[in-house]
């Protein structure tokens, strides 16, 4: 992963946007106290250790204009973010991605981008133009796992929630290896690439993905699971993005 020059104030900062702000104060509870900072646009992020924490809205788009909104305050500051994390709950695809654990992704998948035609769903990259999938770089996503116990696997981003178990079963089949399923990782990863700056996405499991059961949805013990992965989190950046607190 290339390194980026440090900010004013020490190593390049991560960017962290989660969807809601539940999951933005379990980020940061891992890391103590945060300023608040204003964003152009009215928004704020958290300004915590090593990660300024932007809770951006829910689904891709909303994740994608508060990322890039993030992003580009930053450069225009000449302190550009050295990453930007995809951070919170999401489904599970059973067995592998169990309730409470972390899915790190290897690879941040638009599910729903494209086209559906008598042949069945055809990608934007079928139709010939787009992109629908980005790859976080692989030893940081190595070194991501170990310091947090996660699984490394394909995190797809839907703009709609699967809620039977034939899409899941669809989305499985598409998808081999497929872990997680959430839906702003895909737009953070888009404004990530259009700065180049480096991605990640980490999800912890609140529900199965699969027939609707809100009853068994355990967002609680996936926030805290979030709180324990960011803890982990910063052993496992390199020098470059590390922040002594
Ligand atoms: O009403 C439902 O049945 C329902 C089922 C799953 C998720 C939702 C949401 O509104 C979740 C939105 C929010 O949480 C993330 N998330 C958590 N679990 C999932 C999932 O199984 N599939 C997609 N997204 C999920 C997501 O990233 C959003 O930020 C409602």
């Amino acid at each position: 992963m290339t390194a980026r020059p440090p900010a004013a104030d020490g190593p390049a900062r991560v960017l962290v946007v989660t969807a809601v702000g539940a999951e933005r104060d379990a980020v940061c509870a891992a890391t103590g106290p945060y300023e608040v900072r204003a964003l152009p646009g009215g928004q704020v992020l958290h300004r915590t250790g090593a990660f300024d924490v932007l809770a951006a809205g829910v689904g891709p788009a909303a994740a994608a204009a508060g990322a890039a909104t993030a992003l580009t305050a930053a450069a225009l500051a000449d302190a550009p973010y050295g990453l930007v994390v995809s951070a919170g709950i999401g489904g599970g695809f059973c067995p592998h991605a169990p309730l409470g654990s972390v899915v790190v992704a290897d690879a941040i998948v638009a599910a729903d981008l494209g086209a559906e035609t008598p042949d069945g769903f055809l990608a934007v990259t079928d139709l010939g133009f787009g992109t629908v999938v980005h790859r976080p770089d692989p030893e940081l996503v190595h070194a991501v796992t170990a310091a947090t116990g996660g699984a490394a696997g394909t995190v797809v981003t839907v703009s709609t929630v699967t809620g039977s178990a034939a899409r899941a079963t669809a989305l499985a089949d598409r998808h081999p290896g497929v872990l997680a399923e959430a839906m702003e990782g895909f737009g953070v990863a888009e404004a990530a690439a259009a700065h180049g700056v480096p991605v990640l996405e980490i999800r912890t499991v609140s529900n199965a993905v699969g027939p609707r059961d809100r009853a068994a949805w355990r967002i609680g013990e996936a926030l805290a699971a979030l709180t324990d992965a960011f803890r982990a989190l910063p052993a496992a950046l390199p020098p470059a993005l590390r922040r002594t607190p």
